[in-house]
């Protein structure tokens, strides 16, 4: 039965280089999209109303839709990428897709799983399924773990891509690493973190050519291998510098730590399992295997126990001493110095923070500040083959490290000091960040601890990061130059990036052997320093000519007995002089009684200052930007809020067309009446109109009823209907512009304040009192009432003109009573009497005052219903306003606040500076007197 999952490389990003996880502030300004962006300009919802639409527009300025046109860098390194790194020991989880979708226990499994052992997840395809049920798994999975371990899909780069994996795990026929990387790299164009390619392997050979050059990250010892995995790792352990985890079974049934535990002490990472076997491990994987693998911040020291001689017993690093940062008497003030400085680090360490706590960069120093504990560290950069291993190996005194004319250094390697067994050359062991350690019983490295790199200048990309991102904890750099090529422009652009770490910087002109004469000599020196003191705008360059090969060998001589006569004589000779000057130098540098040994201290102290003062600047820079920005939104809120006064501008213009439209109702109503009027009292339509007037009903003439049903009634009716759209329009342009408002709030500034699950007073305020007076003003017009009133207007022409006629001597209240029935003797009588021509001459007269009666009565209401209507435009205007304050008021406040707090941080900032700068003022100082 197999399980064998494996479990492997952890956890990520344990050194955290100089990466802000989403905001990243280099040496100018930088704000990743996906954190500046939460809400891209396109998301936005469409708009209707002009008054948004060209606030959207200005969207794309504001900061939450900034989007930069160059893409800044996106970390403090020049190559902009951070390695993943795979935390050790660890446990590799194998699973396969249809496992992940059959039985949703196996999801809780996995989260529990990632939570405490396994930090490298790798889900297969099923045979003769196709990618669809791996993507399911994988995004199930991917959703469950999260960035607790690194989620890798088996051989499916373009799956991996889809589903924003970590990576692959590719078979020993499977697409060559880079290739993946590549690939998934261009997928994940925002990220600073590579992706994780690892590779399975089945023998020695595999795994040596998987791991060289730009290889994988990890390996997986496959248990189809013939050979065990102590021999395989034996084989290996020399060359492969990056993890390897063994597929092997956790249930043994004699207990299975012991096998684990072979295992990791011969040199493997981690081992691989299956969901299965981890599963029915049970107990005793809690008990026994887990012990190694939990997560609790001692497994590396619980597993470098298995391998890690115990070689160093003191508190500095150097045996026997006792001190800070390898220094012994120190004076008072030179003791409260460090004080002081490791407490105004903690304080920078606080305000960087705060101002940026995605600044993975901090990290760095962190590490300064405790390795203020640890011995002097000599950085040994330079391009490849330029003679790195062989200048560390004359130091040394032995072959301890690899050369080679093409690239041999692809790790981090710390050399320290320990005693060994005589039959021990050294002791190496690998961090659990990938770098080495190794531990030889050199006389120098009692002094210090050197430190190899990998050259720069190679096509190996992984290898030059290596290096960049190591140069900040260096206390001091010793360039390795080539005579053959001395300061080539690559060197110059690297020399440049150290400088902005404030790095200080020994030259090695090695290879001197290869000058024909000491003119030439001469000439290159001169031009190394010349163009170094340029560079670094110095004026001491201090550079040693020397011959690191015939240095060794001379040494090498010197050990085996070798005569001194023949040595003397050898042309290589003077180089080998030269690197005595250095070593000498050297040695004066590590001892605290001369000037170079105080300055050691100084400059040892002032490494972490360095980094502080660069992650001070960093933050500066982002937050000055942050501050814009936040400035920006404020700005913006207010806009948006004045903004209203546009909408007021708009609805007024577009109200023009509803009250029109009442204008025009009116007046055609009155246009009727006046025609009803004017047609009505016409001395030839006399008998016409008294019929109408005076004839049947008196409370309701003819004419009122036809007035009131064809006229007035309708006109009402009309004028009722498009009051009520009026105030519909009122409301729904309110509540539509208003909920726009709201959204363009919450969404472009829905990192300011969240508005989620706040009351929701969206409708109530918008739709307050809007739909009151157009309306009343029409329910105060009683159509019945008007029409009577009209009746009496005309019957009064009447009256006035022919109730006073002739012997008659008609009343009028006489005249009405009777009208109906005497109609015809009435005009007869009338236009026979006497006074017949003088009624007659007024009917006219009286005839305009109806008519201008019946026009003012009509321009009346019009006036009034026009007023209630300009009215409710304003109520529901005022209504808007209000409302667009109330919602930006959180937003106002909150970015005033975010600005205000902005403001303070760059004052702490400012203030940190300064201090640090009277520090390294007072550090300058600290041994003149
Ligand atoms: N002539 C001459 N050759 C040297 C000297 N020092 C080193 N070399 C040769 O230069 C080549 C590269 O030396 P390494 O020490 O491997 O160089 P390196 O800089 O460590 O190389 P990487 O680790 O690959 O970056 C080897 O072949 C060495 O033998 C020297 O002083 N004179």
């Amino acid at each position: 039965m197999s399980f064998l999952l494996s479990l492997s490389s952890s956890h990520f990003f344990s050194n955290g280089f100089l990466i802000f996880k989403q905001q990243i502030i280099p040496t100018n300004t930088h704000f990743p999209p996906k954190f500046r962006h939460p809400i891209p300009p396109h998301s936005l919802p469409p708009t209707h109303s002009f008054t948004i639409k060209s606030l959207q527009n200005d969207a794309v300025e504001s900061s939450n839709a900034f989007v930069p046109q160059n893409p800044p860098p996106r970390t403090l390194f020049p190559g902009g990428y951070k390695r993943p790194e795979i935390k050790i020991p660890n446990i590799v989880l194998q699973l396969n897709a249809a496992e992940v979708l059959s039985d949703g226990s196996v999801v809780n499994f996995v989260d529990m799983a990632v939570s405490k052992w396994v930090g490298i997840v790798v889900v297969n395809g099923d045979e003769g399924s196709g990618g669809g049920k791996l993507y399911e798994a994988a995004c199930l999975l991917k959703s469950v773990i999260r960035d607790r371990a690194y989620l890798l899909i088996a051989e499916r780069v373009d799956i991996a891509a889809a589903v924003n994996a970590s990576g692959v795990l590719l078979s020993d026929q499977g697409l060559p690493p880079i290739v993946a990387r590549n690939t998934l790299m261009s997928s994940k164009s925002e990220s600073v973190v590579l992706p994780v390619v690892g590779k399975i392997v089945q023998n020695v050979n595999a795994a040596l050519n998987a791991s060289s050059a730009e290889g994988a990250d990890f390996l997986i010892y496959s248990t189809f291998a013939k050979e065990p995995a102590e021999i395989f790792m034996n084989s290996i352990n020399k060359n492969v510098k990056i993890p390897v985890f063994i597929e092997m079974e956790l249930i043994t049934p004699g207990g299975s730590c012991e096998e684990v535990s072979k295992v990791l002490t011969s040199g493997a990472s981690g081992v691989v399992s299956s969901l299965k076997e981890l599963k029915s491990s049970g107990d005793d994987f809690t008990k026994n295997i887990c012990d190694l693998f939990t997560f609790d911040g001692n497994r590396q020291e619980k597993v470098a126990s298995f391998n890690r001689p115990n070689l160093l017993s003191t508190t500095n690093g150097f045996s026997g001493e006792t001190g800070i940062a390898g220094f012994v008497n120190l004076e008072d003030r030179e003791m409260q110095f460090i004080q002081k400085e490791r407490r105004l680090l903690m304080e920078a360490i606080n305000i960087i923070e705060k101002a940026a706590p995605l600044m993975e960069e901090i990290s760095l120093l962190k590490d300064a500040i405790s390795q203020l504990d640890e011995p002097f560290l000599l950085v040994i950069v330079g391009e490849f083959n330029s003679g790195k291993s062989s200048v560390i190996n004359a130091l040394l005194g032995g072959k301890f490290l690899m050369e080679g004319v093409v690239p041999t250094t692809n790790e981090i390697t710390f050399l320290r000091y320990a005693e060994l067994d005589a039959k021990e050359q050294q002791r190496c062991e690998r961090l659990p960040d990938g770098q080495n350690i190794c531990y030889l019983p050199a006389e120098i490295l009692k002094k210090m601890v050197i430190v190899d790199t990998p050259g720069t200048n190679v096509i190996l990309q992984r290898q030059q990061r290596l290096t960049e991102e190591f140069v900040p904890r260096a206390d001091i750099l010793l360039f390795v130059l080539s005579a053959d090529r001395p300061l080539s422009e690559s060197e110059v652009t690297f020399l440049r990036y150290t400088q902005q770490w404030k790095k200080k910087v020994l030259f090695l002109l090695n290879k001197a052997d290869l000058y024909r004469n000491a003119n030439e000599l001469d000439e290159a020196i001169t031009f190394v320093k010349d163009n170094v003191r340029k560079l670094l705008n110095v004026e001491n360059v201090k550079l040693f000519p020397v011959s690191a090969r015939s240095a060794l060998e001379g040494k090498l001589a010197t050990t085996d007995g070798a005569d001194q006569h023949n040595l003397l004589l050898s042309e290589s000779y003077s180089s080998s002089q030269t690197f005595d000057e250095f070593e000498k130098f050297l040695y004066a540098f590590m001892d605290g009684s001369t000037t170079a040994g105080l300055e050691r201290m100084t400059i040892k102290l002032e490494t972490p200052l360095a980094i502080a003062e660069r992650l001070l600047s960093s933050c500066q820079t982002l937050v000055t930007q942050d501050c814009r920005y936040a400035q920006k939104d404020l700005m913006s809120v207010q806009e948006v809020v004045r903004s209203v006064d546009e909408y007021g501008m708009k609805m007024d213009k577009e109200s023009i067309l509803w009250r029109r439209q009442i204008f025009s109702l009116v007046s055609n109503a009155k246009e009727r009446l006046l025609k009803v009027v004017e047609s009505t009292l016409q001395l030839s339509n006399l008998d016409v109109a008294f019929s109408m007037f005076f004839g049947g009903d008196k409370s309701a003439s003819a004419a009122t009823q036809s007035i009131q049903s064809d006229i007035v009634s309708p006109a009402l009716a009309d004028a009722q209907r498009i009051l009520g759209e009026y105030t519909s329009w009122l409301r729904e342009s309110n509540i539509r512009e208003g909920m726009q408002y709201k959204e363009t709030f919450e969404k472009r500034w829905s990192l300011l304040f969240d508005s989620h699950n706040k009351v929701d007073f969206t409708s109530n305020l918008l739709q307050r009192e809007v739909d009151t007076l157009s309306l009343k003003s029409l329910e105060k017009f009683n159509g019945t009432a008007a029409s009577k009133l009209f009746d009496q207007e005309v019957r009064q022409v009447f009256v006035g003109a022919f109730g006073g006629l002739g012997a008659a001597g008609l009343s009028a209240s006489l005249l009405t009573s009777v009208l109906p029935t005497t109609l015809e003797d009435l005009l007869a009588l009338g236009l026979c009497s006497a006074g017949g021509l003088l009624a007659i001459s007024n009917f006219p007269a009286r005839r305009q005052k109806v008519l201008d009666n019946v026009k003012s009565i009509a321009d009346a209401v019009e006036q009034e219903i026009i007023e209630a209507m300009q009215q409710d435009l304003s109520t529901s205007v005022k209504n808007m306003e209000d409302f667009v304050t109330l919602v930006g008021k959180p937003y106002e406040e909150a970015a005033q606040q975010k600005l205000d707090k902005l403001l303070d941080t760059r004052e702490q900032l400012t203030v940190m500076e300064k201090k640090l700068q009277t520090l390294q003022v007072e550090l300058q100082n600290l041994h003149l007197s």
